[in-house]
């Protein structure tokens, strides 16, 4: 496919979008309606799909899409739970669509609009006399639709992430650097650097964790690699190795993982030599957990909550806490738009909730670990201030914040101790 045609696709399923489907359901039906389509072509329909889910509002703008257009109804999100995107002060107004969005894309990249919208082959049609007009105003873009950033969260976000918050909402609207996790257990990193240099996959190491690899080129080619077939690496972004790497005292340690979810957190535990046992609300998150587990050459029983009181006692317990994923929107770019003052406070409530059920679990010698990978202060630090005061009996440990200027997704984790 020509660059024009990838483009032309992109707006096709961004259409799909704007009419209510799911960003990846929108996609798997354009790549199974376009057989002709390779893996390469399929990567940048992708990759133009989610730049744009990253930055709905800049390229709405920049676009020309008016202040009254259409609410944008994210994929995937109940309708209770939608907020309209409005972008002010854009001239002249025309229709959210796919191909203003992408228009609105390309002009932020500085791509030349003209050479891609040609009307060749399966490339976009040329521009109308509408989008000349859009494309000839020098855009006049509020600041926050320029970070792209819901107006409702700005304030919360300028005082929880103060000066940081410019360049924190600017990297979200990036695509992710790609991570893996070397399964220290089973091989040494500098071995399985030259390993996937042999197959085209370039990995440096990154000052967030010693057992983080940076993939800078060939991160396709990773889904193919003996490595990661036979558990020495896992996918797992640098900062959320960063903070199993706080937790100090894991070799031989019982730990309770109690929102294992897909297990992430927990393979990582029980490479550090951890005896991990695994626990979700939802049992199904943890479907692909014993497989991977086997394969990272570990065992991470899994425990119903009707076993937990039993189970113990725990030298740690982790919570892995549901968030409002904030530190993780270049990933889960549709979680940006998605996100409710409704959604946040159940949310916070739901953690407090969580840490409460694990302090009671707890034996005298246990330390709590909250994990979260959100920058927003009330599911963090106001979260384990909360809980410190609701429980006299605890007393507060090591903490971390991480953005994604420090290289991975934004994450928050605090140890609790008993006083
Ligand atoms: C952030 S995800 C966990 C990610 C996982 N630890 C990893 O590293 O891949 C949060 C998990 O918490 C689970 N969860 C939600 N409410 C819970 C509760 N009250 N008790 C236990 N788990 C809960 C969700 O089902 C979800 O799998």
């Amino acid at each position: 496919m020509t660059p024009s045609a990838r483009l032309q696709a992109a707006i096709e399923t961004l259409d799909q979008i704007i009419g209510g489907a799911p960003a990846e359901k929108a996609l798997t039906a354009w790549a199974r309606g376009s057989r002709f389509a390779g893996s390469g072509d399929r990567a940048a329909v992708r990759d133009h799909v989610f730049d744009v889910l990253r930055m709905w509002r800049s390229c709405a703008a920049h676009g020309g899409i008016a202040a009254d257009a259409a609410p944008v109804q994210m994929p995937g999100v109940a309708e209770t739970e939608m907020r309209s995107i409005t972008t002010t002060e854009t001239p002249p107004g025309g229709t959210l669509s796919g191909r203003a969005l992408i228009l609105g894309l390309l002009r932020q990249s500085g791509d030349d609009v003209d050479a891609l919208f040609n009307g060749q082959g399966h490339g976009p049609a040329t521009l109308t006399m509408a989008e000349r007009g859009v494309l000839a105003q020098a855009p006049d873009i509020a600041p926050l639709v320029a970070l792209d950033c819901p107006d409702w969260l700005a304030p919360t976000l300028r005082a929880d992430l103060g000066e940081d918050f410019s360049p924190v909402m600017e990297a979200l609207r990036s695509r992710a650097p790609v991570f893996i996790r070397v399964n220290t257990a089973r091989a040494a990193a500098a071995d399985v650097r030259a390993e996937l240099a042999q197959q085209g996959i370039t990995a440096q190491p990154h000052p967030l964790s010693p057992t983080a690899l940076h993939v800078t080129d060939g991160a396709r080619r990773l889904r193919a690699s003996a490595a990661l077939a036979d558990g020495r690496i896992e996918m797992q972004d640098a900062a959320s190795q960063a903070v199993v790497d706080m937790i100090e005292g894991l070799q031989g340690a019982r730990v309770l993982d109690f929102c294992a979810g897909g297990g992430g957190k927990a393979l990582a535990l029980a490479a550090k030599g951890a005896q991990v046992f695994a626990h979700d609300a939802n049992p199904a998150r943890m479907a692909d957990l014993p497989a991977r587990a086997a394969r990272a050459g570990v065992s991470v029983p899994v425990l119903s909550t009707a076993d937990l009181p039993q189970a113990g006692p725990f030298d740690v317990i982790v919570a892995d806490v549901p968030c409002s994923g904030s530190g993780s929107w270049r990933r889960a770019p549709t979680a940006k738009w998605a996100l409710t003052p409704e959604r946040l406070a159940e949310l916070v409530e739901i953690q407090a909730g969580i840490l409460d059920q694990i302090a009671a679990l707890a034996g005298p010698k246990t330390r709590l670990v909250y994990i979260t990978c959100t920058l927003l202060a009330c599911e963090n630090a106001d979260q384990i201030a909360a809980f410190l005061a609701r429980n006299p009996g605890w007393r507060p440990g090591a903490t971390r914040r991480l953005t994604p200027c420090d290289g991975g997704d934004g994450f928050f984790t605090a140890q609790v101790h008993r006083a």
